[in-house]
C-alpha cells in the first residue's frame, strides 16, 4: 500500500470505536506486562480518559507510532472477566466478600464468615446436594466437580467461539492471502472461563506482518467488515497486538503477529492436561478464585492464566501423595485444592525458590541458580521459568504476590474451617450447604450444568494439532533434505509416517451430528 493509502486506512479507523493506549503501564519495578483486557466485556471502557480517538493524534497521520510502550519488554498477557466492578462493589458493600473478613482477623470472624453462605451465590450447588457424604473431603471433591461442570462450556458457547474465530480467520485470509490466523491461549487448551478472551496470532509466509502499518490495515479491515468494535492498537510493545471485541458474540479477541511460541505452549499444555488428571479442574478453580478477587490481571500485578497453569501443573507433578500413587487426583480434588492453598498461601518460600519447568519436568530451583533472574530487585516474588524459554520468568509481572498469597492463605482457612464445621454438623443441618461457597464466587450469568465439550469440537484445538502436525512433517522433510541434498522427491514421500487419526479426530465422528461445519474455519497449509 502506498503511504497515502496507509494514511487513508489509518484515518478510516478514526472514530470513537478505536483507542490507542498511551500508557505504558510501566511501574517502578519494571513490571510492564500489559493485560489490557477490560474487566467487564459488556461495559464501555473506562480508559477513555487516557486514550483518544485516532483523529486526535496528528502524529498518526504522519505514520508515527504514538504508543508509549516502547520500553515494554514483557509479554503482553491476557485475562478474562465476566464480573463487573459494580458487582464487585456491591459484593463488598453487602459484606459477602467473606474472605476479606476472614483475612481481617480473629477466628470468630472467620467462623462467622464461613457459616453464612447465601445459597443463591453458589449456583453450582442447586440440585446437587452432597450433604449425605460420610467423608467431608469427598463432599468437597464432588462440589469441585459440580463447579467445573457448571463453568464448562456448553454446545452453544463452543460453536459461538468456533464461528467467531472462523469469521476473523476468513477476514485475515481475505486481506492477506499468504497469512493465516491461529488460536492459542485458553481457548486452544480448553481452559477458558465463560468470559475469557481468545488469543490469536497471524502468521504469514513472508513473516512481515508485525509492523504498525499491518496492525492498522487489519484493524481497518476487521472494522469495515463489522467484525471488530472497541478496537485498541498497541503497536509499539515487545509483542504488538490488536485488541477488539467481536460485536456479535461480544468475545474479546487479541491478535498478535508472526510468532509461534503461544502455539507451542498450547500444544505443551494440552499434553500436560492429558497426562495430569485433575489439572484442568484445579486450574479452572484457581482461575475463578483469582478472577473473582481481581487478582488474575497481570496488568495490575495479578497472576495470569499461563502462570496459574504452570503453578498447578508443578504442584500436581510434585505432590508426594500423587507421585507415589497414594491418591487418585480425580477422587481427591478437594484435598488437593486445600493443599494447593496451603502451599502457596502459607508455606512456599517465595524469597528463595523458583519453579522450573525445563524440559517439561517441574522442579524447584533455587533463585540464586537462575542466572537470568538476576539482579533480583524484590526477592519476595513468584518466579516461574517459561517452559519454552528458560530465560523468561513468566510471572515477573505478578508484583502483587502479597495479596495473592494472602488470598490463598485465607482460602485455606475458610475451607478447613468449613470442612470442620460441616463434619461436626448433623446430616439434617448440612442439607443445601456449600463448602466451596465462600471461596469460589460466580457472579456471571446463570448457567446450566452442561459440559458439552464432547458434543462439539473445539476447532481451535483441532487446528492447533494440525498446525503442529504440518510443522513436524516439514521438519521431517527438512531433515531428509539435509541427508539427500534436497533429493529425491520419491524417497521423501516413502518415509512419511502413515496418517494417524488423532483422538480428537476420532471423537469427531461421534459428534458429527452436532457440528456446525460451515463456519469457514479451515486453516491454510503452509
Ligand atoms: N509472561 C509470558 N511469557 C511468555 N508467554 C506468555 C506469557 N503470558 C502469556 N503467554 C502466552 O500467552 C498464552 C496465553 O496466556 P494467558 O495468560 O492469557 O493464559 P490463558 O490460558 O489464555 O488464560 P486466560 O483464559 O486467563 O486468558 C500462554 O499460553 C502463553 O503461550
Ligand atoms: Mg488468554
Amino acid at each position: 500500500m502506498s503511504a497515502v493509502g496507509q494514511v487513508e486506512s489509518e484515518r478510516s479507523l478514526a472514530d470513537h470505536d478505536v483507542i490507542l493506549l498511551e500508557d505504558s503501564s510501566d511501574n517502578s519495578e519494571g513490571f510492564d506486562d500489559y493485560d489490557g483486557h477490560f474487566d467487564n466485556p459488556t461495559e464501555p471502557t473506562t480508559k477513555q480518559s487516557s486514550v483518544a480517538p485516532v483523529s486526535e493524534y496528528p502524529q498518526i497521520e504522519k505514520g508515527v507510532v504514538i504508543n508509549q510502550l516502547s520500553n515494554n519488554d514483557d509479554f503482553i498477557s491476557l485475562s478474562d472477566s465476566e464480573e463487573s466492578d459494580g458487582e464487585k462493589e456491591k459484593e463488598e458493600k453487602d459484606g459477602t466478600n467473606v474472605e476479606a473478613a476472614a483475612l481481617s482477623g480473629d477466628n470468630a470472624t472467620k467462623k462467622q464468615a464461613a457459616v453464612t453462605p447465601a445459597a443463591g451465590d453458589y449456583p453450582w450447588i442447586t440440585n446437587h446436594d452432597h450433604s449425605k457424604q460420610k467423608e467431608i473431603a469427598d463432599w468437597l471433591t464432588l462440589e469441585v466437580k459440580d463447579f467445573i461442570s457448571y463453568i464448562s462450556p456448553n454446545r452453544v458457547e463452543i460453536k459461538q467461539r468456533n464461528t467467531t474465530i472462523g469469521k476473523i480467520r476468513a477476514a485475515v485470509s481475505e486481506l492477506w492471502p499468504d497469512a493465516d490466523l491461529h488460536v492459542f491461549g485458553s481457548y486452544a487448551t480448553d481452559l477458558y472461563l465463560p468470559g475469557s478472551d481468545i488469543d490469536c496470532v497471524v502468521n504469514s509466509k513472508g513473516g512481515d506482518k508485525e509492523n504498525q502499518s499491518s496492525l492498522y490495515k487489519l484493524a481497518t479491515h476487521l472494522k469495515k467488515n463489522g467484525l471488530a468494535t472497541e478496537i485498541e492498537i498497541i503497536a509499539k510493545a515487545r509483542v504488538p497486538i490488536i485488541k477488539f471485541v467481536e460485536p456479535e458474540s461480544r468475545i474479546h479477541i487479541d491478535v498478535s503477529f508472526e510468532r509461534i511460541n503461544g502455539l507451542e505452549a498450547a500444544k505443551l499444555i494440552r499434553e500436560w492436561l492429558e497426562s495430569t488428571p485433575g489439572l484442568r479442574e484445579l486450574v479452572l478453580i484457581i482461575k475463578q478464585f483469582l478472577h473473582s478477587r481481581r487478582l488474575n490481571n497481570v496488568h495490575t500485578g495479578g497472576l495470569g492464566g499461563f502462570s496459574i497453569i504452570c503453578l498447578v501443573y508443578s504442584f500436581l507433578s510434585m505432590h508426594p501423595r500423587v507421585i507415589t500413587n497414594e491418591i487418585d487426583p480425580i477422587d481427591n480434588l478437594g484435598v488437593l485444592l486445600i493443599d494447593f492453598f496451603e502451599l502457596y498461601g502459607k508455606n512456599f518460600g517465595y524469597d528463595d525458590v523458583a519453579i522450573s519447568l525445563s524440559n517439561g519436568v517441574p522442579s524447584y530451583l533455587p533463585k540464586r541458580e537462575w542466572r537470568e533472574l538476576h539482579p533480583i530487585r524484590n526477592s519476595f516474588a513468584l518466579a516461574i521459568q517459561d517452559p519454552g524459554d528458560r530465560a523468561n520468568n513468566i510471572s515477573r509481572g505478578t508484583f502483587n504476590i502479597r495479596d495473592i498469597k494472602k488470598a490463598f492463605a485465607g482460602a485455606f482457612d475458610l475451607l478447613t474451617i468449613r470442612c470442620y464445621e460441616l463434619d461436626q454438623a448433623l446430616f439434617s443441618e448440612r442439607v443445601g450447604k456449600s463448602i466451596l461457597g465462600n471461596v469460589i464466587k460466580y457472579k456471571g450469568k446463570q448457567r446450566d450444568f452442561k459440559d458439552e465439550r464432547n458434543l462439539v469440537l473445539n476447532k481451535a484445538i483441532i487446528e492447533n494439532e494440525d498446525f503442529h502436525k504440518k510443522r513436524s512433517r516439514t521438519d521431517d522433510d527438512d531433515e531428509l533434505d539435509k541427508h539427500n541434498d534436497g533429493k529425491p522427491e520419491k524417497k521423501r514421500s516413502k518415509t512419511k509416517k502413515p496418517k494417524k487419526t488423532s483422538k480428537r479426530r476420532s471423537q469427531a465422528s461421534q459428534v458429527e451430528a452436532y457440528q456446525e461445519d460451515n463456519d469457514d474455519y479451515n486453516p491454510q497449509e503452509y
